[in-house]
């Protein structure tokens, strides 16, 4: 088994990165673990309080969870992931069982700024693109995707992304294996990744 941690600021592009890597891999040889997942269940907070929580700090993330998770499909144990609403804030009923494969992927800002969780990675790889372009991306897709107003993106971006930013995700990168430069979409970088995993796996995919 091969476990990869892909992390980097909001709108940096990991998402996409990911998908670009996993594109032409058998669907059933890698799993793909994103740590908003394991978002803290906040069900017991009403919409308004739930709104006020620093979603960036390493606080808001069910590391405990998400580190005995990977853990258990290492061992080959197959996991109850959490799912998680970005509309709602917060975690929903309802789980996906998640099977062990040989290429695991976990993406998050804050991947990379947990000691324990970056231990169980064999790879580390931090995306980084401007901060200004990822505030740009990140208007338009939680505009688009995520329910929020343009006036709730800037006062977050403010009080809690850039501060949390520069405070735990900025230091996690020399931490990284591979940083990608994701100004541009980066198809070499995403070759190269893959070509990694391929010869890892001894298994000509490409
Ligand atoms: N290299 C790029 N150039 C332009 N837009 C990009 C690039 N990479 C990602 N995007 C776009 O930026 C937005 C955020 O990308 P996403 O992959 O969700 O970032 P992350 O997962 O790091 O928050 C998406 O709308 C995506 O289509
Ligand atoms: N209820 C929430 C939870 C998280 N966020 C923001 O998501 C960002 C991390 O996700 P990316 O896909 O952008 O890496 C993080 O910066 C949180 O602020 C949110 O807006 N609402």
């Amino acid at each position: 088994m091969l476990i990869i941690g892909i992390a980097g600021g909001t709108g940096c592009g990991k998402t996409t990165v990911v998908n670009q890597i996993v594109d032409r891999l058998p669907e059933d040889e890698v799993c793909i673990i994103s740590q908003d997942s394991y978002y803290n269940d906040l069900s017991h907070l009403t919409k308004e309080e739930r709104s006020k929580v620093n979603f960036d700090h390493p606080n808001s993330i069910d590391f405990d969870l998400l580190i005995s998770h990977l853990k258990q499909l290492r061992k080959g144990e197959s996991i109850d992931k959490p799912m998680y609403s970005f509309v709602e804030e917060t975690r929903l009923d309802e789980t996906v069982r998640t099977h062990p494969k040989k290429v695991i992927i976990v993406e998050g800002i804050l991947v990379l700024s947990n000691p324990m969780l970056r231990n169980l990675f064999d790879i580390k790889i931090f995306v980084h693109a401007d901060s200004d372009e990822r505030l740009i991306r990140r208007l338009q897709r939680d505009i688009r995707e995520r329910g929020h107003d343009l006036e709730k993106v800037l006062t977050r971006y403010q009080t809690a992304v850039k501060p949390m930013h520069q405070q735990f995700i900025e230091p996690s990168k020399e931490f990284a294996d591979i940083i990608i430069p994701n100004n541009h979409y980066n198809k070499v970088a995403v070759d190269m990744v893959r070509t990694i995993i391929n010869n890892k796996l001894g298994k000509p995919w490409d």
